[in-house]
């Protein structure tokens, strides 16, 4: 992914991009010290698994859900709809949020592409300045921002202790008190019925995610059943390939209460997808199963072809079909024309896959690499234990109901390996009908003798859910020659951050990291209002193309939190951007998190190098508190009693940030703004309950201070490290 400002980038080299033939595009070039110059375009780019609950469990779980359903209808109505994050980020990307009212800009203060020169004149700044005023006071006033009216503190992940207490009887607490606000419901699935035949027609329009916007039927019965099936799909996505009782402790560990809770997954077209009706039937299957026949589901679970191969049993899909809400319509068409879009010809024959193409080469080749564990997988030891149980192999079988829902990876052209990650091995690959250019991640089978890798399953749960501008897209799942092989079909990016960065002589300008941090935080903002916690959030994980456009990925490592599920790991987050408390092995952690290794990226980003670049657990706390101060119980109550703090460390007197990011330098440091230095030491504030959120960085000053953040269309654009990208 690596590429460079120092490579001599001349234009003609982007000639032949796609993108560059837009009929809107503009360009100017501006050189730097080394006589490079940057390309800048102006893009147009339009752009029950509950573990067999007892009926009465049951019906009381439905109540709930229904109640909640009511509930959330009402905040839809206050708050307007579940998309203005990506609206806000979409306006972000053009400027909104960037006030300039009460700053005088001076022209010498402007970069190169700031957004406000981006107009070109005076008075064409002056009205868009008006515009962003309204938007920002809006926003300030949280008036256009439904977001806003979110929580405004980060639940915090429950401990065992607590989950525990949870589930007793008397200590379940009704989820409304005990959590804070659910997010509102996307609008797509408030869709009443008569919406239903355009949405599908859409889909006939688009081979891409073709059910997105059929899953909810609208009456309040059936929306609460739908719901509920929903929920249970994202799930037992999980559930249905665990590969131990411990680890369906989504599925066997709730309760009714819990369910409630956990089960609102802002889902966007799992629920109506082919590929999720089925794995939601994988986890009614190990419902089926039950607790009492432990060792027959461990044995299902010990491959993916028998996971995969499971029938449909599942009492939410049963309602849905007696309902004829939109499982069964969704079946129904993937069956029918409506399918075909997405199926391609052969492409549900996974007999078909055996032909020899490029991808059994791919299949071949990923699958001898090894991955290191630099990281924890999972979030237990349970789940560990689990992993290392020994299961029997048991023989393919190429009938797959599941995967006659996705195409085939055979549909696609290999055009070139990006990169290999921990769990998964990167390609650019062309849709042969489509003609896109897209990544393809196989995901990682090393651990195939436990089934399906959680993190792949979590991976795809989760980015199938999520939609914003700042989130890579996952278009779609494909099955690989090799039945065990799955691919996720992503959005192609040029760069990641970490790759950039490396190739760069000079690091991002101010205005450039302002441009970054805003989509950076937009997307952030986003997952933390969806009950997402990446939690692994690291330049190499941040996407950037040459469109200007950030995007986060590798949601590996990321989890819904909010609800007692069971005892997270400390053992996330690449250690140079893992925060203190987790270093410290706290417990309980939150999205605060995530906000740290923001505060990490951005210092990164105007340094062109890793703040704390530890070698151990130890070294990197120390390199922490070498910069920032050793803490003390004073700046950080209950710092005393963290585990990891029976350590002695040195105890550091004060805060040098400031010397790493001076306010003026004729050292090279990279300068930062009074205002910029604020936000860096509120990310980097060691009380997590103290630390910024991604709602209130979004709404930090400097980012409405010259130098002004630089429009995407401004960001320079790069070569792809990768020849054939070019
Ligand atoms: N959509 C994409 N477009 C282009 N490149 C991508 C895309 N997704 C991932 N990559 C590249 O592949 C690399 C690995 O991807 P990813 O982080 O998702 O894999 P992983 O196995 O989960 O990695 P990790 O070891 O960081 O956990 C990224 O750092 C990036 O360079």
């Amino acid at each position: 992914m690596a590429a460079g400002r120092d490579g001599g980038y001349r234009d003609n080299e982007f000639r032949d991009r796609e993108y560059i033939k837009a009929s809107r595009r503009r360009e100017f070039y501006y050189s730097t010290e080394e006589s490079d110059y940057y390309h800048i375009n102006k893009h147009d780019r339009g752009s029950g698994r509950s573990r067999n609950l007892e009926r009465g469990k049951e019906r009381d779980a439905r109540d709930r859900i229904r109640v909640r359903q009511k509930d959330i209808k009402e905040r839809e109505v206050i708050n307007g709809g579940y998309r203005s994050s990506s609206s806000t980020s979409n306006s972000g990307s053009t400027g909104s949020g960037h006030r300039r009212g009460g700053v005088s800009v001076r022209m010498a203060e402007r970069e190169p592409g700031e957004l406000s020169s981006g107009s070109g004149s005076d008075g064409a700044i002056a009205s868009e300045s008006q515009v962003k005023d309204v938007e920002v006071s809006k926003r300030e006033n949280g008036a256009s921002s439904p977001t806003g009216k979110k929580r405004k503190f980060s639940p915090i992940v429950w401990d065992r202790e607590e989950k525990d207490m949870s589930i007793l009887p008397e200590n379940r607490v009704a989820p409304t008190s005990a959590l804070p606000p659910l997010p509102t419901m996307p609008k797509s699935y408030r869709q009443s019925p008569n919406l239903v035949p355009e949405a599908e027609g859409s889909k006939q329009v688009s081979p891409i995610k073709p059910n997105g916007l059929r899953s909810m039927p609208s009456s309040p019965v059936k929306e609460t059943v739908a719901l509920g099936s929903m929920a249970s799909v994202a799930f037992d996505f999980s559930a249905g390939f665990s590969s131990s009782p411990q680890e369906q402790h989504w599925s066997n560990d709730l309760e009714p209460g819990q369910l409630e809770e956990e089960d609102f997954v802002p889902t966007r077209n799992i629920s109506a997808s082919r590929w999720a009706d089925e794995i939601s039937s994988l986890g009614n299957e190990s419902e089926v199963s039950d607790d009492e026949d432990m060792p027959k589901r461990r044995k299902k679970a010990g491959s993916v072809e028998n996971r995969l191969n499971m029938k449909t049993s599942s009492p939410e899909l049963g309602e849905l079909t007696r309902e004829g809400s939109e499982g069964s319509r969704a079946k129904s068409s993937d069956s029918d024309g409506g399918g075909q879009t997405r199926l391609a010809s052969g492409g549900e024959h996974p007999e078909n896959e055996l032909d020899k193409n490029d991808f059994v080469e791919m299949n071949d080749e990923s699958e001898n690499s090894g991955a290191s564990d630099h990281q924890l997988d999972t979030d237990s030891e349970m789940e560990n234990d689990s992993r290392k149980t020994p299961e029997p192999s048991i023989p393919p079988q190429r009938n797959i109901n599941m995967l006659h829902g996705c195409r085939s990876v055979d549909e696609f052209e290999r055009l070139n390996k990006i990169n290999e990650g921990t769990y998964g091995v990167v390609y650019r690959a062309r849709d042969k009908k489509t003609g896109e250019v897209v990544a393809l991640k196989k995901v990682k089978m090393e651990k195939e003798r436990e089934g399906f890798p959680l993190t792949s399953l979590r991976e795809i749960n989760i980015l199938l859910s999520l939609h914003h501008p700042s989130i890579v897209d996952v278009k779609e799942v494909v099955v690989g020659s090799n039945l065990d092989s799955i691919f996720m079909v992503m959005e192609y990016m040029e760069h990641d951050l970490k790759g950039l960065m490396e190739a760069m002589k000079q690091p991002f300008s101010q205005s450039e990291v302002k441009c970054l941090m805003l989509q950076l935080l937009e997307g952030v903002k986003y997952l933390h209002d969806n009950w997402v916690l990446h939690r692994d959030l690291k330049t190499s994980n941040i996407l950037f193309n040459n469109c200007g456009e950030l995007k986060i990925c590798d949601f590996g490592l990321s989890r819904q939190y909010g609800s007692p599920l069971k005892p997270y790991t400390h053992l996330v987050v690449t250690l140079w951007y893992r925060a203190p408390e987790l270093l410290l092995g706290a417990k309980q952690y939150s999205t605060a998190i995530d906000m740290w290794s923001l505060g990490c990226i951005m210092a990164e980003l105007l340094a062109k190098e890793p703040l704390f670049n530890g070698k151990t657990e130890f070294d990197q706390l120390d390199k922490i508190f070498r910069t920032l101060g050793t803490p003390n119980e004073t700046i950080w109550p209950g710092f005393l009693k963290l585990p990891g703090v029976k350590v002695n460390f040195v105890k550091h007197q004060y805060n040098l940030l400031r010397k790493k990011f001076p306010a003026t330098s004729f050292t090279g440091s990279p300068i930062l703004s009074e205002s910029g230095f604020d936000l860096l030491n509120k990310l980097l504030t060691y009380d997590p309950e103290k630390r910024i959120t991604a709602e209130a960085a979004l709404n930090h000053e400097w980012f409405r201070e010259v130098p002004l953040p630089k429009s995407k269309d401004f960001m320079p654009t790069f070569p792809a490290q990768h020849a054939q990208d070019r």
